[in-house]
C-alpha cells in the first residue's frame, strides 16, 4: 500500500493539464458494449476505475486495448457471450452497475452483483431497478446478484426519478435505446456525464429527447453502430486544482485542456472567496486572494454545487477568515474527512449533513488516513498548507480518480512524494 509525504506549506505557481474524467468515461465504455462494431474512445485517463471497469467488460467476452500512451480505448463487443459481472469486481466500484443496462439493453438479460459497501453510507439503487421494471423487465434478487430479463420490446413508460440520479438515468438510459418502444424518465439528471452519454448513443443511432433537460424520452432503435470519440475533461479534478490554488496566498495556476462548459455554477461560486479566476476557451487561471473570505455552499444537482467537491471546499474554508458552513443534499454523511482535517488543526464540527467551519487556523503536519476519493484529496490540499510534514495514508482511494496526482502537483510547486507505507 502506499502514502504520501507532504512537506508544506508550498504555493502552486504554473501549468496543470487536466486529465479525461472518470465519471464521463465509465457510461461511454459501458455504451460501446452496445454498438455492432467497435468503439473507440480517447482522453481516458489511466485509473484505478479504468482498469476495473475494463475487466469487467472483458469478462463478458468483450475485447478491450487500452492504448495508454494515446490514453485510447477500443471496446469490440463481437465476441461478447457472457451476460454477467461478478462480484469481486462490481464491488470494487459502483459504477460497474452500468453493466446491469447494458447487457440488458444489447442481450435482453443480465446477472449483475449488487455494488458492495460504500466510502460513506447508504447508496441504494433501488430506482435503478424500479425504473427497469416500470420499463417492463422481469427484475429478481438472487444471492446478492441482481437478475434481469426482458422481452425484445418491452412496452415502456413513464418513470420518475424521486431524486434525481445520475447512475440510474444512465442505467435506464443504456437498458432502453434499444429495446423499449418508448420509456420517458422525469427527474432525470442534466449532469454533463449524462448529457455526453446521451449525445454520443445518438451519434450511435439512438433515438433519444430532451437530452440536456430533466425530461429524456427514449425510443429504441433496430441497432447501434460503434464511434470513435473524445472523453470529457475531469471537471471535478478541474475544481479540485482551482481551489488547491487558492489555499496559498501565492499561488498562481492555469489549467489547460478544461471542458469550460461543463462547470456549471462552480467558477462564480469560486470567485466568492476573493480568487481572480479567467476562464479561458479550454482553461481557466486562478490566483489565490490575500485573504479568503468564508463562503458557505451547499451540494446541489448540476449546475449547483457538486458533492464531489464538498470535502475540498471545506478544507479550503478552514484558511479562509471566519466561520462558513458546507451543507450536503445529496449524501448526508459524505464527512469522513472531517475528524482527519481535524488532526492537522482545523476547527470544524459536523451537524446532521452540515460541517461548520471556523477559520483561519493554522494546520502543522501530521499522520492522516483517506477515507474516500474526494475525502483523500482534500488531506493533500490541507497537507500543501500545513506547516512541516504530512503523511497521507491508504491513497489507494486517491488513484481511482485523480490521474497523476503527484506529478502534476510537483510540477508546480508542491512538496509531495509517493513511498511505501508500512503495514
Ligand atoms: C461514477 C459516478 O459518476 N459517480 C457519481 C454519481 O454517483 P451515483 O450515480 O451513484 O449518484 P446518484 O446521482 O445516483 O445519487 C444521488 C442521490 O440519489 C440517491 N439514490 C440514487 C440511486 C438510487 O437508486 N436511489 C437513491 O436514493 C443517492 O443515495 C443520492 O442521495 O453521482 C454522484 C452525485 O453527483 C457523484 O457523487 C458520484 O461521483
Ligand atoms: C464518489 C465518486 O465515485 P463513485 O460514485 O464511483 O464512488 C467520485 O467520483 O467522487
Amino acid at each position: 500500500m502506499d502514502k504520501f509525504i507532504i512537506e508544506g506549506p508550498t504555493p502552486l505557481k504554473g501549468t496543470i493539464p487536466i486529465s479525461g474524467s472518470k465519471n464521463a468515461a465509465l457510461p461511454l465504455m459501458a455504451a460501446a458494449i452496445l454498438g455492432n462494431s467497435p468503439t473507440t474512445i480517447k482522453n481516458v485517463p489511466k485509473l484505478r476505475d479504468i482498469y476495473t471497469f475494463n475487466n469487467v467488460i472483458r469478462v463478458t467476452g468483450t475485447h478491450v486495448n487500452f492504448d495508454e500512451e494515446e490514453s485510447t480505448l477500443t471496446i469490440d463487443p463481437a465476441n461478447l457471450a457472457h451476460l454477467e459481472a461478478p462480484y469481486e469486481l462490481v464491488r470494487k466500484m459502483r459504477a460497474s452497475f452500468y453493466m446491469l443496462g447494458a447487457l440488458l439493453g444489447k442481450f435482453g438479460q443480465a446477472k449483475v452483483s449488487l455494488p458492495g459497501g460504500c466510502a460513506w453510507g447508504p447508496r441504494p439503487v433501488d430506482l435503478h431497478l424500479e425504473g427497469m421494471r416500470k420499463m417492463g423487465a422481469d427484475i429478481k434478487l438472487d444471492e446478492g446478484y441482481v437478475i434481469a430479463r426482458a422481452p425484445k420490446m418491452m412496452e415502456g413508460g413513464t418513470f420518475k426519478l424521486e431524486p434525481s440520479s445520475v447512475g440510474a438515468t444512465i442505467n435506464l438510459v443504456l437498458a432502453s435505446v434499444l429495446r423499449v418502444k418508448e420509456f420517458t424518465i422525469k427527474n432525470a439528471a442534466k449532469e454533463p456525464d449524462v448529457v455526453l452519454l446521451c449525445k454520443r448513443l445518438v451519434e450511435m443511432g439512438a433515438d433519444i429527447e430532451g437530452i440536456g433537460t430533466s425530461t429524456l424520452t427514449v425510443r429504441a432503435v433496430d441497432s447501434l453502430d460503434g464511434i470513435s470519440t473524445r472523453n470529457a475533461a475531469d471537471r471535478i479534478e478541474t475544481g479540485t486544482f482551482m481551489i488547491a490554488a487558492a489555499m496559498h496566498p501565492e499561488s498562481e495556476v492555469t489549467l489547460t485542456n478544461v471542458d469550460v462548459d461543463d462547470l456549471g455554477e462552480f467558477p462564480d461560486t469560486f470567485r466568492k472567496v476573493g480568487a481572480e479566476v479567467e476562464i479561458g476557451e479550454d482553461s481557466v487561471y486562478v490566483k489565490a486572494p490575500a485573504k479568503l473570505s468564508p463562503t458557505s455552499i451547499k451540494t446541489e444537482i448540476y449546475p449547483g454545487f457538486p458533492t464531489d467537491l464538498q470535502a475540498q471546499w471545506a478544507t479550503m474554508m478552514t484558511q479562509a477568515e471566519g466561520k462558513s458552513s458546507v451543507t450536503d443534499t445529496i449524501y448526508y454523511d459524505r464527512f469522513s474527512y472531517v475528524p482527519e482535517i481535524t488532526r492537522l488543526g482545523a476547527n470544524m464540527e459536523v451537524e446532521e449533513n452540515t460541517v461548520h467551519i471556523e477559520g483561519k487556523t493554522p494546520l502543522k503536519g501530521a499522520s492522516v488516513m483517506s477515507t474516500d476519493l474526494r475525502a483523500s484529496v482534500s488531506l493533500v490540499l490541507a497537507g500543501m498548507v500545513a506547516e512541516g510534514k504530512t503523511d497521507v495514508l491508504r491513497i489507494y482511494h486517491l488513484d481511482r480518480g485523480y490521474e497523476d496526482l503527484e506529478e502534476k502537483l510537483t510540477n508546480v510547486g508542491a512538496r509531495i512524494r509517493r513511498t511505501q507505507q508500512e503495514e
